[in-house]
């Protein structure tokens, strides 16, 4: 998906949620699991009551992963059943040498066809090169993260500025804003306003409300741009916000809460 079909897609449905679809076996309703794929049997559910009210689904890996190939199986059902028009994300976080990483980048974008991927930009240009090579699809590279271990080495002074504002800064020029976007954790509110600073044109993955704590409402004042710039991801507190016989209607409805939210503040910037 290209650029402006998301810009059109957030506009029409006035909505910028991205449902995480952090799958755990362990924590989906009992009576899914006589099903032949009970995590596709969920996510069917969750896809189903959510897809008019998002613009975007994210696949952790680790939790398809863990489960070998039953969990690549369940992730492919999970992928192909997306409606089209949809953004899809893999939530990878990979990041290794050019070659090893086009072999990631041919996993994600041309054998399982997501749109986006997850990179972690450690390894450097090389490594996420490869990610930006393919046409409409997208690298999500760790920029500043939601989780407490953010402050070891990105929230770290290297010279003048934090480490994760060079490696946005660096990061940019690798790519552009159609093929390239940032992970921003929305509990990094003290942060929120100079990354949009850095990077104004670029989208922005923000995990972090809900379980996290983080505030919708102020990652969307504070980080909103012109094009909405935005995709905020809540896995748990949609996926798991029922646990009984009609947790899709549970899901829903917490997904609505986050739509109608957003369809405010979408609003208010039109306004503003
Ligand atoms: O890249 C991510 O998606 C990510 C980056 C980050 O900084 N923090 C973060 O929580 N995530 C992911 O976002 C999701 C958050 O899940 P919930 O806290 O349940 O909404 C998980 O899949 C995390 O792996």
């Amino acid at each position: 998906m290209n650029r402006q079909e998301l810009v059109g897609l957030i506009k029409e449905r006035q909505s910028y949620l991205c449902v995480g679809l952090d799958t755990d076996i362990q924590k989906i309703p009992k009576h899914l699991l006589s099903y032949p794929d009970p995590v596709f049997a969920f996510n069917k559910a969750i896809i189903d009551a959510t897809k008019d009210l998002c613009v975007a689904y994210k696949i952790n890996t680790a939790f398809y992963e863990c489960m070998g190939i039953r969990g690549w199986e369940s992730l492919q059902r999970t992928v192909e059943y997306i409606p089209s028009g949809i953004f899809t994300i893999a939530d990878a976080k990979r990041g290794d040498i050019g070659n090893t990483a086009t072999q990631y980048a041919k996993t994600f974008f041309d054998t399982y066809k997501f749109d986006a991927v997850t990179v972690a930009p450690y390894m450097g240009e090389d490594s996420v090169a490869p990610f930006l090579s393919f046409n409409e699809k997208w690298a999500i590279v760790l920029g500043l993260t939601s989780n407490e271990g953010s402050k070891d080495f990105q929230l770290q002074k290297v010279g003048e500025e934090y480490l994760y504002e060079k490696v946005i800064r660096t990061v940019m020029e690798w790519g552009t804003p159609d093929n390239l976007m940032f992970v921003v954790g929305a509990t990094q509110t003290a942060q929120l306003a100079a990354v949009r600073q850095l990077a104004p044109d670029h989208f922005f993955l923000v995990p972090g409300v809900g379980a996290q704590g983080g505030s919708l409402q102020e990652i969307s004042s504070l980080a909103m741009n012109k094009d909405c710039g935005l995709l905020v991801n809540a896995s748990r507190a949609i996926i798991y916000a029922g646990n009984g016989e009609d947790f899709a209607t549970d899901a829903r409805n917490a997904a609505l809460q986050y739509q109608q939210e957003m369809s405010e503040y979408l609003e208010q910037a039109v306004a503003g």
